[in-house]
């Protein structure tokens, strides 16, 4: 297609397919720099799987992912991450046997940066989250919430033009969740990354987002802004009548 010449990590047309069942059909979503995008959707609707096409992780069966334009579907995520796509995983995947700023500055050292470049950098991202007094606490035992936010900062590290957050509140209270939200609205807002935030928390993604989109059984059946999501018959239909978690 071409002719866009905004910098943005989209998805066109894609469809992912594991044997004969298609995860995801026909998929098309364009996150773009300093905005909050979110993804919601029912059990199964094929998030992940977007999150991982997104990122590298999977590669399309059909159709396209792009980034500033250019067809990156076949990059690998350790490509992916180094052009500036980075994401967290739902479970934290941390090195456990390293305290927070070595799993931070273990991201620097595999871009390439010295050691003590890596600490200052890893130093540098936990105090901006205001979670420096997380520097030298064991990755092991960590609470669940400050996981989370250790791997919001790991990806960080990588100064990323666009996050894909995978579920990132999943088992926070409300009161760590609006915490979330302010932090993920500073990434977009300060930082100028393009983050695309996929939860199971309707309420935290309809905040923050400027622009949801609804997946479900694979398709994007609904996209718009908060009002025009609310307002969806179709998103009642698929996701707030068949999953009880939405609020
Ligand atoms: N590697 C795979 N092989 C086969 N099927 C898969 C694979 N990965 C995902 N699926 C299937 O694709 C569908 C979408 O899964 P996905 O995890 O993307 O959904 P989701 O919306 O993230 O779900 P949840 O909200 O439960 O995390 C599911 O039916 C799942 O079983």
């Amino acid at each position: 297609m071409g002719g866009d010449n905004t910098f943005s990590l989209a998805a066109s047309g894609v469809t992912v397919a594991f044997g004969g069942f298609k995860a995801l059909t026909d998929v098309t979503l364009t996150v773009t720099p300093g905005a909050i995008h979110g993804l919601i959707g029912p059990n199964g609707a094929g998030k992940t799987t977007l999150v991982n096409v997104l990122t590298g992780f999977q590669e399309p069966t059909t159709g396209r992912i792009l980034l500033g334009g250019r067809d990156v579907g076949a990059h690998p995520a350790h490509l992916l991450r180094r052009e500036g796509v980075a994401r967290t995983f739902q479970a934290g995947r941390l090195f456990t046997g390293l305290d927070v700023l070595d799993n931070l500055a273990v991201t620097g050292v595999g871009l390439g940066h010295s050691r003590h470049a890596s600490e200052v950098e890893a130093m540098r991202v936990l105090s901006w989250m205001g979670v420096a007094d997380l520097a030298e606490k064991p990755a092991a035992g960590l609470p669940y919430t400050d996981e989370r936010r250790v791997g919001i900062a790991r990806a960080l590290m990588f100064a990323p033009s666009f996050l894909l957050l995978d579920e990132p509140a999943a088992g926070m209270s409300e009161a760590e969740a609006d915490d979330l939200a302010a932090l993920i609205a500073r990434v977009a807002g300060e930082l100028g990354t393009g983050v695309l935030l996929i939860e199971h928390n309707v309420g935290l993604v309809l905040s923050v987002s400027s622009h949801v989109y609804v997946l479900d059984a694979g398709q994007v059946i609904e996209e718009g802004d908060r009002s025009a999501i609310t307002a969806s018959q179709r998103v009642r239909d698929a996701y707030f009548g068949a999953d009880q978690e939405a609020a």
